[in-house]
């Protein structure tokens, strides 16, 4: 399978005089393969905007490694611009244009053939809403239209950072369904999100970020199982006869209410059979799969944000940031900021 995304290293710091140097991603590697949906995850300020921004030529890194389609970024990026969409944080639109005209101007600037708008209109769900001023548009439409504008361009990459932010979970539900569509027509979706639900419903592929280092990477499934301790929660009449039972014949076990829990057996065999030998039966006998959040928990130290934006970083004050944009690589919506692949 071919590289897509290949971060080595990369490391950014940012210095103002009120707080110094700020080490923002500190030596971070990322690999993202054809065909994957891969969630970007880390809990808000670890560093998962500036390594998008770094990545897209949006922000100059202090040292590290970067390809982009092959492409080395940023030097190169020009050369892959017009194969790779992205959204980084959210989109600002001219509330007076309908979505047709924003697409449209936005083909023409990016030299793509208009006939595309009403195709990334279809394929964003807005074809019937187009002709309709985006002022009036939810906050999800708005999403849409962005990815809308990502995809003129027919990328065979896409890269969106915090796709489901601010949505309502009718908003996030619609925008998972078109990542999964999008995936399903053989787009590469990197997106980046502090939400572990949305990781976890949409992406095949994970990379875990904390305070700008990568702590966890691969196959969703991969990562859980690297976190299993191979635990049984187990259910008898008498837990504490039982625990004594257990421990005698060498099974680490602990109370979790009126359970017991037994940790580091494959098989749960011996569990029956031992309880079973003296006469208590064995009522329920579960394995305790970890999940994201629990593994998210114990890697970055931090619990999982399921909704709200939560500050984790030991900063202060709130990071100073650019105003929001929708960026395309070599087109720019809402605000003057240059690009500079
Ligand atoms: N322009 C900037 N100037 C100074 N510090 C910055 C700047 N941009 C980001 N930072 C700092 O870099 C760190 C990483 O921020 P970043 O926005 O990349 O995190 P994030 O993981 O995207 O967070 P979120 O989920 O909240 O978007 C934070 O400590 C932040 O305060």
């Amino acid at each position: 399978m071919s590289a897509v995304v290949e971060i080595d290293g990369l490391r950014k710091s940012f210095h103002s005089l009120r707080h110094g140097r700020r080490v923002a991603v500190d030596g971070f590697d990322l690999l993202v393969e054809a065909g994957q949906v891969h969630g970007f995850l880390g809990p808000n300020g670890s560093g998962k905007t500036t390594t998008l921004r770094a990545l897209l030529g949006l922000v100059r890194s202090d040292s590290g490694r970067m390809r982009v389609l092959g492409a080395e970024s940023p030097q190169r990026l020009a050369e892959v611009a017009g194969r790779v969409g992205a959204i980084v944080e959210s989109p600002q639109f001219f509330g007076n244009f309908t979505a047709h005209r924003t697409l449209r101007l936005l083909a023409v600037a990016g030299g793509v053939p208009t006939t595309r708008v009403d195709e990334v209109l279809e394929q964003v769900g807005l074809r019937d809403r187009g002709h309709e001023r985006v002022r009036g548009y939810s906050l999800g439409m708005k999403q849409r239209l962005a990815v809308a504008s990502a995809l003129l361009k027919n990328p065979e990459l896409l890269i969106l950072d915090e796709p489901a932010n601010g949505l309502d979970p009718a908003g996030i539900r619609e925008m998972r369904d078109l990542v999964r569509s999008l995936a399903a027509a053989g787009v590469t979706v990197l997106l980046s999100s502090h939400i572990l639900g949305e990781i976890q419903l949409i992406c095949d592929h994970v990379t875990i970020i904390s305070r700008g280092r990568r702590v966890a990477a691969g196959r969703v499934e991969e990562v859980l199982a690297g976190f299993d301790q191979h635990q049984w929660r187990v259910g008898v009449a008498d837990p504490g006869h039982a625990a004594q039972l257990l421990a005698a014949a060498g099974v680490p076990v602990t109370a979790d209410g009126d359970h017991l829990v037994a940790t580091g057996l494959a098989d749960p065999e011996v569990i029956s059979r031992t309880l079973g030998e003296q006469g208590l039966w064995v009522r329920e006998l579960t394995p305790l799969r970890p999940d994201l959040e629990s593994v998210f928990l114990e890697l970055t130290g931090t619990a999982p944000d399921r909704a709200e934006p939560r500050q984790v970083d030991d900063s202060v004050l709130p990071a100073p940031r650019r105003s929001e944009s929708t960026i395309d690589l070599d087109v720019t919506v809402g605000d003057n900021r240059e690009v500079q692949a």
